[in-house]
C-alpha cells in the first residue's frame, strides 16, 4: 500500500495546537504529521515487516542521515513485537550516509559514505530504512548499489513518499506516509541541517527557507 495518503489541498494542522522547539518559531509553516501519527504507523510497518520477513535474519541498512530517527523507532517497534511472540528475527542494523541536497534541491553529485564494502549482505535479506524519498535519485542509487553484494533478498521501508512528476525509484515496499510535494523538515529530516531536532514533520515556511540558507 502507498501507506496514509496525505492530499495536496490538505492545509496541515497549526502549529499552536502542538509543542515544539520556541527557536524554531516563524521557521514553520504548518505540521504534516505529528510525532504520535508517525510512531502509531511505524508500530503497524513493523507488523507487517515481521509478517514478511518474520523467518529470516535481516540486517537493517540504515540511510544516514534523514532515515536515523524512523531506523531507531522502527527497530524498536519490531524488537518490542520479537519479545512478545514466537516469531524473532534476530537483526543487525549498519549505516550508510548518502547526501545530494542542498538548502530545499537535490544535487547531481551523490556521494555514498560508509557503504564501500558491504559484501557481509551477501546472501542476506536487507531491509533499507528511509526517512523519505523525493526524486527517488538517493533510492536508485542505493538499490543499484547493495543489488551488486548479492544479499537473497532486498525491502524498502520509507517513512515519507512524496507525490513528484518523475520519480525514478520504485514505490517502498513499506510506506509511512505518502505527502504533497513540499519541503518537509522534521523528525531527522533537515533543511541545511536544521530541523532535525523537531519531533513533528512540518512543512517549511519561506521566511525558514531564507533564514538558514546556504
Ligand atoms: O529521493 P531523493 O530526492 O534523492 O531525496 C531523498 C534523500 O534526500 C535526503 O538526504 P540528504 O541529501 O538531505 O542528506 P541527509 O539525509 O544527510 O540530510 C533524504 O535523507 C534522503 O536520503
Ligand atoms: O522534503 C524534504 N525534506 C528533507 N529532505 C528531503 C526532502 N525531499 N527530499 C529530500
Amino acid at each position: 500500500s502507498g501507506g496514509i495518503v496525505i492530499d495536496d489541498d490538505w492545509p496541515g494542522y497549526s502549529l499552536e495546537l502542538f509543542s515544539y522547539p520556541t527557536h524554531y518559531a516563524g521557521d514553520l509553516q504548518c505540521v504534516v504529521v505529528p510525532h504520535g501519527v508517525i510512531m502509531d504507523r511505524t508500530e503497524r510497518l513493523a507488523r507487517n515487516i515481521m509478517d514478511d520477513l518474520g523467518d529470516h535474519d535481516i540486517v537493517v541498512l540504515c540511510v544516514l542521515k534523514g532515515g536515523y530517527q524512523f531506523c531507531a523507532d522502527l527497530v524498536d517497534k519490531i524488537k518490542a513485537l520479537s519479545c512478545n511472540s514466537d516469531r524473532t528475527i534476530p537483526m543487525r542494523v549498519h549505516f550508510i550516509r548518502l547526501k545530494s541536497y542542498l538548502n530545499d534541491q537535490s544535487t547531481e553529485d551523490l556521494h555514498i559514505l560508509g557503504a564501500e564494502d558491504l559484501s557481509f549482505l551477501a546472501g542476506k535479506n536487507v531491509l533499507i530504512v528511509e526517512g523519505i524519498i523525493g526524486t527517488g535519485k538517493t533510492l536508485t542509487a542505493l538499490l543499484k548499489h547493495v543489488k551488486a553484494f548479492q544479499p537473497k533478498m532486498i525491502k524498502v521501508a520509507g517513512l515519507l513518499v512524496k507525490r513528484v512528476p518523475r520519480r525514478t525509484a520504485s514505490l517502498p515496499d513499506y510506506v509511512g506516509f505518502e505527502i504533497p510535494d513540499r519541503f518537509v523538515v522534521g523528525y531527522a529530516l533537515d533543511y541545511n541541517e536544521y530541523f532535525r531536532d523537531l519531533n513533528h514533520i512540518c512543512v517549511i515556511s519561506d521566511s525558514g527557507k531564507m533564514k538558514y540558507k546556504i
